[in-house]
């Protein structure tokens, strides 16, 4: 990846990042290079960088390439990138600071680290080689020192889009109790009905007491919905209501629409910071280690494999299929059957398999069948899709928001394996099929998530409050970290057969890898090769 950089630093600041300024450059074209400016404290008031790829926001320590010039400037060449988040006073640099209300909190009177350094970072990557560049960081989620925001002019808003997932309420209410317990904020209004809420029903005012019991509880207190995304109509309706905080709950699809109101929020001026609370039960958001209620998800789905195994194992020539969520990404199926170990076989959206001949399916479930007297299948909702498309009628339609509607493969497997054993091999099998999908994406969220939930909700609260804008938030390495929100709308996480995880499942369910007939396809070798060297030009630049 190419990366030119421009800097043009109004003040001159002390910065330890940006150890070297260089002479303003005057080709910076803000609304097609995605440019951003911050007033972070450290930071150089104003640094604009040019990228190839558009929509990073990076700040090199090192390098410092001048545009007009083309001369690089090499000094602290240790590889250090900064992929920062918007700030407010980029783009109105005379909003006013006030000190963090947190300071005189009773609850952080004695810790001793109540706010973050602003030259904190977590760093992408924690396996390095000695010697090797230091790569890219992300600044580091937590209270700050000032605060752009005074607690009694917030008017913050929650709205939650797209599926559901366990711990979407824990996260509600933990904003909520954030913003009152934290900051004192006490205007909070709740969105209803997803993106389409903001202009098409009307808001609820959240309040501690109203939202305290809701982590008990699956779903979403402010329900959802797929679709409805209008941009000018949602920031016209934040600007009527006088909203200044928007908490998006969502995943890809709601990240991508946050963005597009972050850009007309700063495209009008207005003092509205927007955050994203990355939701999705496939646990397939880039960048942060895990998303929340994956877990809950994972455990839950224990209870259909359970079932599934019981079931098979209590019969002769027992057959178990359950089918798990997963559109893209086979993460549910393949934690689950890593946790289980009664499966035989875990097939994901990105392994393709077949069925028929040597080192097929079918093969394989009558090993075991012969071996152990039953065997049991975990399969994503995203499995096959194209092989089912063969001898299924195809569902060629989208849902509201856009996303590919899916065939059931998990019918269209049991059948396939049905027609496989009494029509071919003229055996008799007992096959159990459980579907549980959405039962384990309605229930409340297990501890470990709502504790999780908890750290999102905190950390989203204080950036915001601390004038960030046009950012996410998750776990990176473990620390919570503010990630760009194109970061987690650029790509998408799946299971990479490359990776070791993909090798533990297969040696622990010793299921064919089907790379003989369907090889990988070269393409996605490409790809799965094309992100590790881009990750390690990043960690060389
Ligand atoms: N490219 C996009 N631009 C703006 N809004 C989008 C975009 N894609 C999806 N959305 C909106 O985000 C919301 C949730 O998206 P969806 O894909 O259903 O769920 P998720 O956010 O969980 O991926 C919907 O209201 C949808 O209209
Ligand atoms: O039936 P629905 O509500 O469209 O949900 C089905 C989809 O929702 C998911 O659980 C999660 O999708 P999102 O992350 O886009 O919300 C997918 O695994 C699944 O395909
Ligand atoms: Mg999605």
């Amino acid at each position: 990846m190419e990366l030119s950089l421009s800097t043009s630093l109004h003040s001159p600041t002390t910065s330890s990042f940006l150890s070297k300024t260089s002479t303003p450059s005057p080709c910076i074209h803000r609304q097609n290079l995605g440019s951003f400016s911050t007033a972070a404290p450290n930071f150089p008031s104003r640094v604009s960088l040019k990228l190839k790829k558009p929509s990073v926001f990076r700040h090199r320590r090192g390098i410092l390439k001048n545009q007009s010039s083309g001369e690089i400037a090499n000094d602290e060449d240790d590889g250090f990138v900064l992929e920062d988040v918007p700030h407010l006073t980029s783009f109105l640099p005379d909003l006013p600071s006030y000190p963090n209300p947190l300071k005189y909190s009773q609850a952080y009177a004695i810790v001793k680290n109540t706010f973050v350094s602003p030259e904190d970072v977590v760093a992408q990557k924690i396996v390095v080689q000695k010697g090797s560049r230091r790569g890219v960081h992300f600044r580091r989620a937590g209270p700050r020192e000032k605060v752009y925001f005074k607690p009694e002019k917030v008017r913050a808003c929650i709205v939650t889009c797209g599926g559901l997932c366990p711990g979407i309420n824990t996260v509600i209410r933990e904003i909520v109790c954030g913003l009152h317990n934290m900051y004192g904020v006490e205007d909070v209004l709740g969105i209803q009905g997803g993106y389409r809420g903001f202009y098409s029903q009307n808001t609820i005012k959240l309040t501690p007491k109203l939202v305290n019991d809701i982590h008990k509880r699956g779903g979403t207190f402010l329900q959802t919905s797929r679709g409805g995304h209008d941009t000018k109509k949602i920031v016209d309706n934040i600007q009527d209501r006088g909203i200044n905080q928007v908490y998006i709950i969502g995943g890809d699809g709601t990240h991508k629409g946050a963005l597009a109101i972050y850009q007309e929020v700063e495209k009008r001026g207005l003092q509205v910071a927007v955050v994203g609370i990355p939701k999705t039960i496939d646990n397939d958001i880039a960048v942060i280690d895990k998303s929340f209620g994956f877990d809950t998800a994972v455990e839950e789905a224990q209870r259909a494999i359970n079932a599934a195994h019981v079931e098979a194992e209590c019969v002769a020539n027992g057959v178990g299929i359950v089918k798990l969520m997963g559109r893209y990404s086979g993460f549910i199926a393949m934690f689950a059957t890593l946790a289980s170990r009664d499966v035989d076989c875990c097939l994901v959206p990105e392994s393709p398999f077949y069925l028929e001949g040597q080192g097929g399916l079918f093969e394989y479930v009558e090993q075991r069948i012969k071996e152990n007297g039953h065997a049991l299948i975990v399969l994503a909702e995203g499995a096959g899709q194209e092989y089912a498309a063969q001898s299924m009628h195809a569902v060629n339609g989208t849902d509201a928001s856009g996303n590919r509607l899916l065939l059931d493969v998990g019918l269209w497997l049991t059948q396939e394996v049905k027609d496989h054993f009494t029509n071919v091999r003229k055996m008799e099998i007992n096959l159990k099929y459980i579907d549980p999908t959405y039962m384990i994406r309605a229930i409340p969220s297990n501890a470990y998530d709502n504790i999780y939930c908890t750290l999102l909700a905190q950390s989203a609260v204080h950036g915001t409050m601390a004038g960030y804008t046009g950012f996410t938030v998750g776990p990176v390495n473990s620390r919570h970290a503010y990630i760009p929100i194109n970061r987690v709308t650029e790509a998408t996480n799946t299971v990479k057969l490359t990776d070791r995880m993909w090798a533990r499942l297969l040696a622990s369910t010793n299921q064919p890898s089907f790379l003989q007939k369907c090889e990988i396809s070269q393409e996605r070798v490409d790809k799965e090769t094309m992100e590790v060297i881009d990750d390690m030009r990043i960690t060389s630049i």
